[in-house]
């Protein structure tokens, strides 16, 4: 389908932003190093920006969690459709998610990765909905806070295209 997309944030809105948590998160990890952990698919882009503005020594490993399918709101079923390559055992991580809705992707992946006994474990998300919340969730780093709308580009997908858009925008008429 094509539809009529309207900019929410812009491609030099997102880029400022995420040079400022680049550089807050260099200055919490001053003297460490950190391991990025990707959830795929969404959350490559914001990954991939991110990392360039983060000075103390990067590793990264990528995990695809499942909770929407092609649905445009939580099933609630979340499942592991692929695992860490390494192990997080000591490692300082970073949970890194394009968006937090519900809250039920990242409360079952900190389940999870806590019991691999990382030395620390924090969340960073570029985007979040905290009106859409059902499961509480500690966010350690916000890009941006948005209303209760369906958006894409940026790695958000709508029916699995507009992940390429270098820009978050929404379809008008889908909500
Ligand atoms: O807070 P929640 O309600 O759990 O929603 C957030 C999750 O939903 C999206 O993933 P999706 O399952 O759509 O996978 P994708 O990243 O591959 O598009 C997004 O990337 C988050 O992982
Ligand atoms: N693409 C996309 N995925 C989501 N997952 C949870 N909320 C959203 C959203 O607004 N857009």
């Amino acid at each position: 389908m094509t539809g009529e997309i309207q900019v929410l944030i812009s491609q030099e809105e997102l880029s400022q932003r995420i040079k400022e948590l680049g550089e807050k998160i260099s200055a919490d990890y001053a003297g460490k190093e950190v391991h990025l952990i990707c959830v795929l698919k969404g959350g490559v882009m914001f990954m991939s920006d991110l990392s360039k503005y983060i000075s103390v020594p990067v590793t990264m490993d990528f995990m695809a969690v499942s909770s929407y399918g092609n649905e445009t709101s939580s099933s609630g079923i979340v499942k592991i459709v692929k695992d860490l390559d390494e192990s997080i055992e000591s490692e300082d991580v970073i949970i890194v998610e394009d968006i937090i809705d519900s809250g039920r992707t990242l409360s079952y992946l900190l389940q999870i990765l806590k019991d691999r006994k990382p030395e620390s474990i924090k969340i960073c998300t570029l985007l979040d909905k905290p009106d859409r919340r059902i499961v509480d969730v500690e966010v350690d780093y916000v890009g941006f806070e948005i209303p209760d709308y369906y958006v894409l580009g940026f790695g958000l997908d709508f029916e699995q295209k507009y992940r390429n858009l270098p820009y978050i925008g929404k379809l008008v008429g889908i909500e």
